[in-house]
């Protein structure tokens, strides 16, 4: 019994599950640049793909949320109309199940989509159609993969409530829950507590972006005061634990660490924390990937989760993302195992369907791996 080596081929063919992806964060970039010549964009900074692709990694390499998210003016531009929306999605869904991904929540806002007169139900319609083309797709090609929406609400914008009510509309068509994204810093959680207190009422999910330009304050609003399910990010939830001496964040034990009331709160209720490397570079939430306290969460046993945010700002995709884990961490097929039924065990799926794609595909396709 040896393992199969651990190369970006068989990272490929590991099944994997993705919990935190922006719909407008993954486009092609020969798509964008389609898009854009179709509907008349011209703004665009690049007018060809390895040019456009590079744009946008540099761009989203700043350092700062702000800048990362300015970046998304240029895809979202060129999604405002329902045949872009759909193709853009059904896009989205080959690519991931090229990449081996078996279950993906893609997030995306509805209301950034409105600019040529398409309504909030209109542009959740035209995902879910290109998200279900492209499962059919991907089945075709011997890649099956399930893939729903989250609907996020934007957190300097003031129509939250009006987004968890959409979410909660189409719950059983497509969509499992809401989300709210954008700048962190000065747009806190509870400026939209009403749309997550809706959400609890209606017995609907959701995740929150928190704590990753802004520190534990926005953590603990969106676990205490919110009562998210799961911490889109979560990363500085390290600022809560004291490391005992000598460790580095590549150590293989932190016996000894000492964790405060909001950090403990995540590990006891098992909140999963939706951590996403490589973004999180970019955007200057953590100094490097191998200074990344995914490790350091990991063997404290939170439930950590891989994710990749924005494939085309950060020029990844999973296998990517497992790759720079275990090149700075030294993970084998069962840590990447545990990641991904952690994904798993947190989806927004009911339990039933979570249990069939464990079984059926996450356990079998390892066992393989693992030989
Ligand atoms: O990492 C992130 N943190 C906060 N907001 C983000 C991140 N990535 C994308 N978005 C924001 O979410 C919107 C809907 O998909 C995007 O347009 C972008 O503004
Ligand atoms: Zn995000």
């Amino acid at each position: 019994m040896t393992p199969r080596p651990l190369d970006p081929a068989n990272l490929a063919l590991a099944p994997k599950a993705l919990l935190h992806d922006h719909l407008d964060g993954g486009l092609r970039p020969a798509t964008v640049l389609e898009l854009a010549h179709d509907c008349g964009y011209t703004e665009l900074p690049a007018d060809d793909q390895v040019a456009l692709a590079t744009w946008f990694r540099d761009a989203a390499d700043s350092g700062s949320l702000e800048r990362y998210l300015e970046t998304f003016a240029h895809t979202v531009a060129v999604m405002q109309t329902a045949s872009a929306l759909e193709r853009v999605a059904r896009e989205c869904v080959e690519d991931l199940a090229a990449d081996g991904v078996v279950y993906a929540e893609v997030r995306f806002a509805p209301e950034q989509h409105l600019e040529n007169g398409l309504t909030l139900d209109e542009v959740v319609e035209s995902v879910l159609a290109g998200f279900a083309k492209g499962e059919v797709d991907a089945a075709g090609r011997g890649r099956p993969i399930v893939v729903r929406a989250l609907v996020t609400a934007m957190r300097h914008a003031a129509r939250s409530r009006e987004i968890a009510e959409l979410a909660v509309r189409f719950r059983g068509r497509g969509v499992v829950g809401f989300d709210i994204a954008g700048a962190e810093a000065g747009n806190p959680p509870t400026r939209h507590l009403d749309a997550f207190e809706y959400m609890r009422a209606s017995n609907a999910r959701f995740t929150i972006h928190a704590g990753e330009a802004f520190g534990l304050p926005s953590i603990h609003e969106a676990l205490a005061y919110c009562g998210c399910d799961r911490l889109g990010h979560g990363v500085r939830v390290i600022d809560d634990i004291t490391l005992p001496p000598g460790v580095t964040p590549a150590s293989h034990s932190f016996d000894g660490a000492v964790l405060g009331d909001i950090a403990a709160t995540v590990r006891d209720k098992r909140i999963p924390l939706e951590l996403c490397p490589s973004s999180n570079v970019q955007t200057g939430a953590v100094a490097s990937l191998a200074d990344h306290p995914f490790n350091i969460l990991a063997r404290l046993r939170f439930r950590v989760t891989v994710n990749t945010d924005n494939r085309l700002m950060s020029d990844t995709c999973m296998s990517n993302e497992f790759k720079v884990l275990v090149d700075h961490f030294g993970y084998g097929w069962t840590d990447l195992e545990r990641f991904t039924l952690n994904a798993m065990k947190s989806a927004f799926l009911h339990f039933d369907d979570r249990i069939r794609i464990i079984d059926e595909v996450i356990k079998p396709g390892y066992a393989v791996l693992i030989g």
